[in-house]
């Protein structure tokens, strides 16, 4: 480290000013894996941080299983694309709330990226209004949206038997004979966190030594960040399902994140035949992420990047980065 260079005692990353010394790299990170149509997420969501005049860039973290012609469509649409080994959790008999939970433990890859501060991204989210100011919230905290327990997908905890929920705690209260309440709760579908090859090196080491559970690596992120956990407002990622069992904690038109996570709610798999896929807030939903997806104006286009050394207020979206070489194992194809 530079001798006299500032290091934040807690994140150990450079924190410098722009002037003339090393800026502080912050981008947007998302994850990809296997073959299937989840691509179309993270091109929808590239071209819906370029229209909400994001000053970063969107990095994929992808699994080996993601053929080229899949890299090459996300090179073209301006995305930093960054190979990573996969991460299986420990031996186990566990039932995942999906089967395809098991490749999200991947995930914990991106802490050992090179970057001060990311915003992680599930390719099954939009941004709709711009998001950056999110990268100057204090340091040495995990941001992130607290979930809801009342899917049929929380069917196996204690808050879904009880009818407990912690977006209305004073409905159902938690009842005084199970002990205290559960801590907050947050979905693992966008956060923001500071990559730290210490912290990377702690998630790996305990996760060797954890039973895995239905949510998988949500569950796991809750709770190795459970003392540093900072809820942000749910605008900055609207899990679907609120609608229907939160509406009075919902203000649509204020919502800037939009997470396509409710069954049958991925625009690209859309019929609108699936249980509440036929409400009119998500046919809108719905349409509003194809109208980003299908506009071509939205599109990468060369000429937009600023060559390297000028000075810009907005750090050009780069085609792609190189490829670090990795040895791996080839991962099990994803749902
Ligand atoms: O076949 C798959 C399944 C999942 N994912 C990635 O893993 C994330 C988490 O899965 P998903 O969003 O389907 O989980 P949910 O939020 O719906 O529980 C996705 O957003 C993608 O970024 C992927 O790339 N390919
Ligand atoms: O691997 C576990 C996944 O768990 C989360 O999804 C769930 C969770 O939000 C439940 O609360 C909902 O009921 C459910 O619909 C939704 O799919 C994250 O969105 C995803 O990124 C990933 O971490
Ligand atoms: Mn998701």
């Amino acid at each position: 480290m530079a001798p006299g260079v500032p290091v934040d005692a807690f994140t150990g990353s450079i924190k410098v000013s722009t002037l003339g010394t090393v800026r502080s790299k912050r981008a947007y990170v998302t994850f990809l894996a296997g073959n299937g149509d989840y691509v179309k997420g993270v091109v929808g969501l590239a071209k819906g941080l370029r229209k909400a005049n994001s000053a970063y860039p969107l990095v994929v973290a992808m699994l080996p299983d993601v053929p080229e012609e899949h890299r090459a469509i996300l090179r073209s649409q301006g995305c930093i694309v960054q190979e990573i080994e996969p991460i299986y959790p420990p031996e186990n008999e566990i039932q995942f709330a999906m089967a395809y939970y098991v490749i999200n433990y991947s995930k914990l890859r991106i802490w050992d990226f090179d970057y001060s501060k990311m915003i992680y991204l599930d390719a099954d989210i939009q941004v709709f209004d711009n998001i950056d100011h999110l990268f100057d919230m204090p340091d040495g905290y995990f941001y992130a949206v607290m979930d809801c327990f009342c899917e049929k997908t929380w069917s196996h905890s204690p808050q879904y038997s009880v009818g407990y929920c912690q977006q209305c705690p004073d409905k159902v209260k938690w009842p005084a004979e199970m002990g205290s309440p559960p801590p907050l709760y947050f979905n693992a579908g966008m956060f923001v966190f500071e990559p730290n090859r210490l912290t990377y090196e702690s998630l790996l080491q305990t996760l060797r030594i954890s039973q895995p559970t239905p949510f998988a690596e949500q569950d796991f992120l809750n709770v190795f960040f459970q003392q540093t956990y900072k809820p942000i407002p749910l605008v900055y990622n609207l899990v679907l399902a609120m609608l229907w069992r939160h509406p009075e904690n919902v203000e649509l038109e204020k919502v800037k994140v939009v997470h396509y996570c409710a069954a049958g709610s991925k625009p690209w798999r859309y019929t609108g035949k699936e249980v509440n896929m036929d409400r009119e807030d998500i046919k809108l939903l719905v349409k509003n992420w194809w109208d980003i997806y299908n506009d071509e104006s939205l599109d990468f286009k060369a000429e937009n990047l600023v060559p390297e050394g000028e000075t810009c207020s907005r750090p050009p979206i780069m085609g792609s980065m190189h490829e670090p070489a990795m040895s791996y194992i080839p991962a099990p194809s994803a749902a």
